[in-house]
C-alpha cells in the first residue's frame, strides 16, 4: 500500500471544511480592530494592525484560559453598534470563505455587546446582516449559521437561551455556554439547557478544557449537550493498553457510542494549557478510537490560526492525509445544527465530489 501522503497547505485550502466552533469575537481582522477602535475611543495595547495582530496570539499564549479570555476586552470593545457588528460578521465570512469553508456555525454572547445601548435582538440581527453581506459578496460559497453564547460568569443564560429559540427561523441554530470553566459547571445553567431542550433546540457546551471528566459529565448527562466545546478531556478515562487497544471508562464510552461530536480546537488549547503541544493532542488518540471528532479554529485572531493552518498542523504532526481530513470533515457535517437534509445536500454535493475529484 502507498504512504499516506501530507497534504500541501493549498490543497488543504481548496478543500471544502466545515466549521462548528469559531468565536466572532475572536476572529477579527487585526486592522479592522484597529479602525473600530479608532472610531468607537477604544484605547489598544497597539495601534499598529501587524503588532496588535502579535500582541493578542502571545498574550493568549500563556498557558491560562483565564489569561486567553482576558484578550477579549479588545474584540468586543469595538463591537458595541450596529454597523460594527455587520462589519465584522461580514468580514468574518468573507475570511472564512476565502479559506475554503463551505459550512460555518459562528457564536458569540450577545450580552457582551449591549454596552452603549443595543438590545440583545438588535445584536443578532446586525450579525445576520453581516452573514448575509458575506454570504451574498462570496457568491454562495458558504453557508454561515449563528450559536448564542451565554457567559458563564453572568447569570443570564436563560435569557440567551430564549434569545436563541426566538431567532431559530432566522439563522440561528444553536445555544452554548463559554468562559471560565473552573467554577462554573454547567449545572449551574440547568434552567437554560431544559428550556431549549423543551423548545427542540439544539445545545453545545464548552467542557472538559480547562476543567476535566466531571465538567463533561454534567453537559452530557445533566444538561443534554449534543455536542461538546472541546471535549479534550475526555481521554482522561481512557486507559491504553500494551499493544494499541485501549480502555474506555463508563463515561468515554458513551461519548463515543452516542456519536456526540468533539468539537476540538488545537492551536486553542495548546495556548491555554489543555493540551501540551500539537504533536500530544489527544485529539490523534480520540481520531484512532473513533471518536466524533471534528477540526476548528476557536479564536482565529488569538490563534493566528485558521481551518487551512488547524488542519495544516495535524496533517503535519500525524502523517494525515486527505482521507483523514474528509473524514473529519464530515463528522462535522453530520454533526451540524442544521436539518439533516441540508446536512446531506452539503456532503453529497460538495463535500463528497471534491475528495472524488483527487482520486
Ligand atoms: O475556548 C474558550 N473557552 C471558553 N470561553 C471562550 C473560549 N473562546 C472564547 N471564549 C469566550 C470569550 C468570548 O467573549 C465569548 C463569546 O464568544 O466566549
Ligand atoms: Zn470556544
Amino acid at each position: 500500500m502507498e504512504p499516506t501522503r501530507v497534504p500541501t497547505r493549498d490543497e488543504l485550502r481548496s478543500a471544502p471544511k466545515v466549521l462548528l466552533h469559531d468565536h466572532l469575537d475572536g476572529g477579527l481582522r487585526p486592522a479592522s480592530v484597529v479602525e473600530l477602535a479608532a472610531d468607537a475611543g477604544h484605547e489598544l495595547p497597539e495601534t499598529d494592525a501587524e503588532a496588535l495582530g502579535r500582541w493578542f496570539t502571545e498574550s493568549a499564549d500563556s498557558g491560562s484560559l483565564v489569561r486567553y479570555l482576558e484578550t477579549f476586552e479588545h474584540t468586543v470593545g469595538v463591537m458595541q453598534t450596529g454597523p460594527a457588528l455587520t462589519r465584522v460578521a461580514r468580514e468574518c465570512v468573507e475570511d472564512l470563505a476565502d479559506d475554503g469553508v463551505v459550512y460555518a456555525e459562528i457564536r458569540y454572547a450577545p450580552e457582551l455587546h449591549v454596552q452603549q445601548g443595543l438590545t440583545l435582538d438588535e445584536v443578532v440581527g446586525a450579525v445576520q446582516e453581516g452573514f448575509e453581506q458575506g454570504c451574498e459578496a462570496s457568491g454562495g460559497r458558504i453557508v454561515v449559521r449563528h450559536l448564542l453564547t451565554g457567559m458563564r460568569q453572568a447569570a443570564r443564560a436563560r435569557e440567551i437561551a430564549e434569545l436563541a429559540v426566538a431567532h431559530r427561523d432566522r439563522g440561528v441554530v444553536g445555544f452554548d455556554i463559554a468562559g471560565p470553566e473552573a467554577g462554573y459547571p454547567p449545572s449551574r445553567f440547568l434552567d437554560a439547557f431544559e428550556y431549549v431542550r423543551r423548545e427542540n433546540g439544539h445545545i453545545t457546551i464548552h467542557a472538559g478544557e480547562a476543567f476535566g471528566l466531571p465538567s463533561i459529565w454534567e453537559a452530557v448527562q445533566w444538561c443534554g449537550a449534543d455536542r461538546l466545546g472541546h471535549g479534550v478531556r475526555i481521554v482522561d478515562d481512557v486507559t491504553p493498553g500494551d499493544d494499541g487497544t485501549a480502555e474506555l471508562g463508563r463515561l468515554a464510552s458513551y461519548v463515543r457510542d452516542k456519536r456526540i461530536p468533539l468539537e476540538m480546537c488545537p492551536t486553542s488549547n495548546v495556548q491555554t494549557g489543555a493540551a501540551d503541544s500539537i504533536a500530544d493532542h489527544p485529539i490523534k488518540t480520540l481520531a484512532d478510537l473513533r471518536f466524533r471528532v471534528t477540526v476548528n479554529t476557536d479564536n482565529r485572531l488569538m490563534s493566528g490560526t485558521s481551518m487551512t493552518n488547524e488542519h495544516a498542523l495535524l496533517c503535519e504532526a500525524f502523517g494525515w492525509g486527505l482521507d483523514q481530513v474528509e473524514w473529519l470533515t464530515i463528522n462535522a457535517m453530520k454533526s451540524a445544527f442544521i436539518p439533516y437534509d441540508e446536512r446531506l445536500d452539503i456532503i453529497m454535493n460538495t463535500i463528497k465530489p471534491w475528495y472524488a475529484a483527487q482520486r
